[in-house]
């Protein structure tokens, strides 16, 4: 037994995984041996799910069962609607409310309570994927005093998300860009939230605690949160009219942190925040509005220059989603929801391999407090 302490577990190998590789030195992703980049600009959501949850990319008539599966699971319980609204009403934070809601959404899973193999989390988990975004939609709708769409099984799981969000079909541009999103999000080795989902998933506890525990994890501002964080200091520039660069400049004069920048991993600029940057490009060329892009190259441009990329801190996924996901209409506090509704897939893809072969985590901590302290009666205190 060691007893090198390893602040934040930094570098510690828990598991062996067929499912995702980091290679933060040269800013690489793959998904089972396929580059993400191959991966966000040729195969769809459905296509990454099938892969992290069944080993291999599908064949057509393969992916054609298994997206009509899925689609088939979409419908949510009226009572996990019915609080749903209520949370939306109360003025929920929703990524409080998708925690809350699939917490429920185990109570009309006949399977819920018997989840005892990888298979079986398989199983309960595209379910839970189906239903996340009707979920989320209908949060979303009820918040606006409209209500809740119904999915279409006809559409993908990223064209009815859209579909359900607005109550109108997406144009081809928007679905496909937020199907790359979904693809770009939905696994990333043992980051904060998969951990966690693991971690509750090796005590065999059943896969919708796993996905519960993981939106806890990754609704933290130093994870997942961060998507809404650099939308919001992106919206204070503009309302202040300060210049981007002095806004970050006064930021770390105060010592504070940028949103966006820094990874565990990565030393280098995160291979998805390239394709994001891109897809911002291509958006804001056809729109002609390039205020997002403008203060977003213009804070990476700044920090090249200080020097920060070249000590590590450069831009993640969330530098650079946000303001794709401005580009669809969708409201700043739901891109960490929609971090969620897609990195799901990656949470039971690792608690279905782990259990396959699984071992209780339980790392310890080094006792610091004190020994041999004499007990002394309430009341005698
Ligand atoms: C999907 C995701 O989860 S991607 C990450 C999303 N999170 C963010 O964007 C929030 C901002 N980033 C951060 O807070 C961090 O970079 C993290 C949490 C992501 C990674 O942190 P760690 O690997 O634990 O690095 P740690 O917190 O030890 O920081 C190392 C050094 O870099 C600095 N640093 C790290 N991130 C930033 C940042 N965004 N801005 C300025 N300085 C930073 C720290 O101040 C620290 O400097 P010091 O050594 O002089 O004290
Ligand atoms: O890997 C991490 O530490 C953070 C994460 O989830 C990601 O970058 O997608």
């Amino acid at each position: 037994m060691t007893d090198e302490l390893k602040r934040g577990l930094e570098g510690v190998l828990v598991a062996e995984s067929d499912l995702s590789y980091v290679d933060g030195e040269v800013g690489k992703l793959v998904y089972r041996g396929y580059d993400i980049e191959d991966l966000a600009r040729g195969a769809s959501y459905e296509e990454v799910l099938y892969l992290l949850w069944h080993g291999s990319l599908p064949t057509a008539a393969e992916l054609d069962a298994f997206a009509a599966d899925l689609a088939a699971e979409r419908e949510v319980d009226d009572d996990v609607i019915e609080t749903v609204r209520a949370l939306a009403d109360a003025g929920e934070r929703p990524m409080a409310a998708l925690r809350t809601a699939t917490s429920m959404l185990s109570a009309y899973d006949d399977e819920a309570d018997e989840a005892d193999d990888g298979e079986a989390t398989i199983r309960q988990g595209r379910r839970i994927t189906a239903k996340i975004p009707t979920v989320l939609a209908a949060f979303e709708r009820v918040r606006q005093g409209a209500e809740p769409v119904a999915p279409d099984p006809d559409l993908s799981h990223a064209g009815n998300f859209l579909y359900m969000l607005t109550g109108t079909e997406p144009d081809a541009v928007s679905e496909e860009t937020f199907d790359m999103a979904l693809t770009l999000h939905a696994d990333h080795g043992l980051n904060a939230s998969t951990f966690t989902a693991m971690v509750i998933g090796s005590t065999m506890a059943d896969v919708y605690s796993g996905v519960t525990g993981g939106i806890g994890a990754l609704s933290g501002p130093l994870h997942g949160g961060a998507n809404q964080d650099v939308m919001e200091v992106l919206h204070e520039i503009d309302a202040s009219s300060k210049d981007p660069v002095q806004w970050v400049k006064d930021k770390r004069d105060g010592g504070g942190r940028i949103p966006g920048f820094g990874h565990r991993v990565y030393k280098v600029k995160d291979p998805r925040a390239n394709i994001l940057e891109e897809k911002l490009r291509d958006l804001a060329d056809s729109s002609g509005d390039t205020k997002w892009l403008d203060y977003t190259t213009a804070i990476e441009e700044y920090l090249t220059d200080q020097g920060l990329v070249e000590k590590g801190i450069a831009p993640n996924v969330d530098f650079y989603s946000g303001s794709v996901y401005d580009s669809l209409g969708i409201p700043v506090d739901m891109y960490t929801p929609i971090f969620a509704m897609s990195r799901a897939g990656g949470w039971i893809a690792h608690v279905a391999e782990y259990q396959e072969d699984n071992r209780l985590i339980r790392p310890r901590a080094r006792y610091t407090g004190p020994e041999d302290a004499e007990f002394v009666p309430l009341d005698e205190r």
